[in-house]
């Protein structure tokens, strides 16, 4: 059944549909099955995604019309199609009055992601008014607050230096405090690797007693704030209030220094906003393990890591990951920094949308993932900043020499980057940058070739 007549209407300009703040926009990039016109499955994933079905149903009444979502435009050549959604159509809690993430993804990437007569439809963008962006939680806590608490300018902080507590799994209560001491001796944030949580042989109530014991030790030697994200992840909300509740208790007054990390993807919505709203005097780590299945480029359905990370700045994530832009091991390339800027600007060109936050908090963009101090240099150059928390795993414990020396080559590397120095003169001049060299060969050889004879290495 052509639906088209009901569910599109090109001749709406998305320039009055944004003027006239009604309506939530997505753009999608969607190719119909062979055999069906483009605007009749348009058409029918608009209906499908809003008021209808595949069928007329004689319960329709003309309220009913009034909040269907329309194709406003479609372009086959380049798989563009782009819906309106009345703001109506989306579900409110009872509670609040305030719109949600999971009724959001239900309508616009729900029941359309199996369609008969679509190929494939994914979302590049999407568009919210002023409105809706009253209507969501948005971050309670943001980078500000841990510049604060490291004692460092609440604007323009700068460069975080973080790592994730190698191995990913099978270390003990003992030495995975050890594992953190070692690291803030010379770096500032570390996180639960997301796999880490209440395994048997290194549970939650022995770990983190003896996390808050290394990371006070850190701190009287060092005489700087450590910060810690604990990974409160867990399929029952009520389990992971407990282990959220515990971890607070645990670090009691340096509890202000706990970040809480929830895998938001894996998790859902459901998990972050009962973090945000549980815990919003904590900042929110949204990690997104899974999220390539959907976002990597070479998904055709779901949404976009670009869109992921702007539904988390909705939902209320302090931070979220965002990759390394190609700078790291994961998939990603530069042109990812618009995910960072959309993240933390007010306002923003994204792909197809300029969107304005009218003073929502900003989400900091979290990069990790195959990173060390050799990678850093070009990754800033790429971004124009540092104001971001990096977390370097493999580039921290992988240091020749310690983690600690490889947290401190970390805050070398950007302290280069942001005199403009030479990274080979520079490493001269600092020890732990210049051992970096040696500790990541592989990595030297690609990005500064003839290092070993600049830096008089000869092994
Ligand atoms: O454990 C790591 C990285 O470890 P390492 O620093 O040793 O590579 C993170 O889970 C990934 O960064 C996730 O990817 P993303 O950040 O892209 O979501
Ligand atoms: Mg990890």
């Amino acid at each position: 059944m052509d639906q088209s007549a009901r569910y599109a209407d090109l001749s709406l300009k998305e320039e009055d549909l944004i003027k006239g703040g009604k309506h939530i926009l997505v753009a999608y990039k969607m190719k119909p099955k062979a055999g069906h016109g483009y605007l009749e499955a348009a058409a029918h994933f608009a209906a499908e995604s809003s008021t209808g079905t595949n069928v007329e149903v004689s319960t329709t009444d003309d309220f009913t019309k009034g909040v269907d979502a329309l194709v406003y435009l479609i372009d086959e050549a380049t798989e563009d199609m782009r819906i309106a959604y009345p703001l109506e159509l989306f579900d409110r809690n009872m509670t609040d009055g305030r719109m949600m993430i999971v009724s959001f993804l239900t309508l616009v990437i729900g029941n359309n992601q199996g369609m008969g007569d679509i190929e494939h439809a994914k979302i590049h963008d999407f568009y919210m008014p002023e409105r809706a962006i009253q209507l969501f939680d948005g971050p309670a806590k943001d980078i500000s607050d841990m510049w604060r608490i490291l004692g460092r300018p609440i604007v323009n902080g700068g460069y975080i230096a973080g790592t994730i507590i190698k191995p990913k799994l099978g270390l003990r209560p003992e030495p995975f405090a050890a594992a953190a001491y070692q690291f803030w001796l010379g770096g500032d944030f570390i996180k639960n690797d997301e796999p880490q949580g209440n395994q048997v042989f290194c549970p939650a109530k022995k770990v983190y007693p003896l996390v808050y014991d290394a990371m006070k030790r850190a701190q009287d030697e060092t005489g700087q704030a450590k910060l810690f994200s604990a990974n409160i992840t867990a399929d029952d909300h009520y389990e992971m209030c407990a282990r959220a509740d515990f971890i607070l208790e645990a670090f009691g007054p340096d509890a202000d220094k706990v970040a809480f990390l929830v895998d938001g993807f894996v998790g859902g919505p459901g998990m972050i906003t009962t973090a945000r709203r549980q815990y919003p005097s904590q900042y929110l780590h949204y990690h997104r393990a899974g999220h390539g299945m959907i976002t990597s480029p070479s998904a055709k359905r779901g949404y976009t890591a670009f869109v992921l990370g702007k539904i988390s700045r909705l939902q209320g994530a302090s931070g979220i990951h965002v990759g390394t832009m190609g700078y790291g091991k994961m998939e990603g390339d530069a042109s990812d920094k618009v995910i960072c800027y959309m993240l933390e600007r007010d306002e923003c060109q994204g792909p197809v949308y300029f969107q304005k936050w009218y003073g929502m908090k900003p989400t900091t963009s979290i990069i990790s993932g195959g990173m060390n101090a050799l990678r850093l240099p070009g990754f800033f150059e790429n971004l124009g900043h540092g104001n971001v928390i990096n977390t370097s795993g493999g580039g921290a414990y992988g240091h020749i020499d310690s983690p600690a020396a490889g947290a401190i080559s970390l805050r070398q590397s950007y302290e280069c980057w942001k005199s403009g120095a030479d990274p080979i003169e520079y490493a001269k001049e600092h020890k732990e940058f210049a051992r970096a060299f040696e500790s990541f060969p592989g990595d030297a050889d690609k990005l500064y070739p003839g290092w070993r004879e600049k830096l008089g290495v000869h092994k």
